[in-house]
């Protein structure tokens, strides 16, 4: 197969909804790497269900849920981490996701935990323990879960607050993909109003220096 340069890649398109967490972590990562000219954001309403429409499903992501990135030859890759993953390799100078199998360890580590331990958590809470997407798309509900999906967010909010009190990111001492997951975490507890524990310092004071970022601040979930 042959391989990719950016230059093949010049029409991307992301399946997008520009506030949501997940979607908020690719933008930054495409920000990241200097590649806003070469994609296409195309919008799938949430709220509408488009995304769990037969179609969506069918044709560009099994899971129905974005973002999804599909290339110029009609590859389709889903997911954040992957998606992240295949961006940041584009230019053979990878940013992101590491340069040694350390720091690629690591990171991918730290990702996983901010999915595991905060963002998916806080999203099972949105779906499970409030109105979510509403009733068209939020075909069944377990409360318990989702109330219990939010404690488990609170304690993993003190978890990265500990990592930070001991290094200045959320992988160590670069700004990394691991650092994009807690931010989407964040973004999704400003939605659903799940405040931070203030004597999370360390994090509050790390989400402050994020949202400094130029690649933070630009995207819509952080429009004053
Ligand atoms: N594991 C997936 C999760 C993606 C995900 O849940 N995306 C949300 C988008 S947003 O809520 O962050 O805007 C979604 O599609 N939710 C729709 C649904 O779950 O019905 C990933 O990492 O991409």
């Amino acid at each position: 197969m042959a391989t990719r340069t950016a230059s093949n890649d010049s029409n991307m398109t992301v399946y997008d909804f520009p506030v949501g967490p997940y979607p908020t972590r690719v933008r930054i990562a495409i920000a990241e790497k200097n590649l806003q000219s070469k994609i296409h954001y195309e919008f799938v309403d949430l709220y509408k269900g488009e995304h769990k429409k037969t179609e969506f499903i069918e044709q560009k992501n099994f899971s129905g849920t974005l973002p999804v990135l599909e290339l110029a030859d009609g590859t389709l890759i889903a997911e954040c981490t992957a998606i992240t993953q295949y961006l940041d390799t584009l230019d053979g100078a990878p940013i992101l996701t590491g340069t040694t199998p350390l720091e690629q360890g690591v990171i991918h580590m730290m990702t996983k935990r901010a999915e595991i331990e905060l963002l998916d958590a806080i999203s099972v809470y949105f779906h499970h323990g409030t109105p979510g997407l509403g009733p068209l798309v939020e075909v069944y509900q377990n409360q318990e879960w989702g109330f219990r999906q939010r404690d488990k967010a609170i304690r993993g909010m003190h978890y990265f607050d500990k990592v930070l009190q001991q290094q200045s990111y959320i992988a160590g001492e670069k700004f990394s993909m691991a650092d994009i997951a807690v931010i989407g975490g964040l973004v999704f507890a400003a939605i659903v109003k799940l405040e931070v524990p203030p004597e999370c310092k360390a994090l509050l004071s790390w989400y402050e220096r994020m949202k400094m970022r130029d690649s933070v601040a630009q995207q819509p979930a952080f429009a004053k």
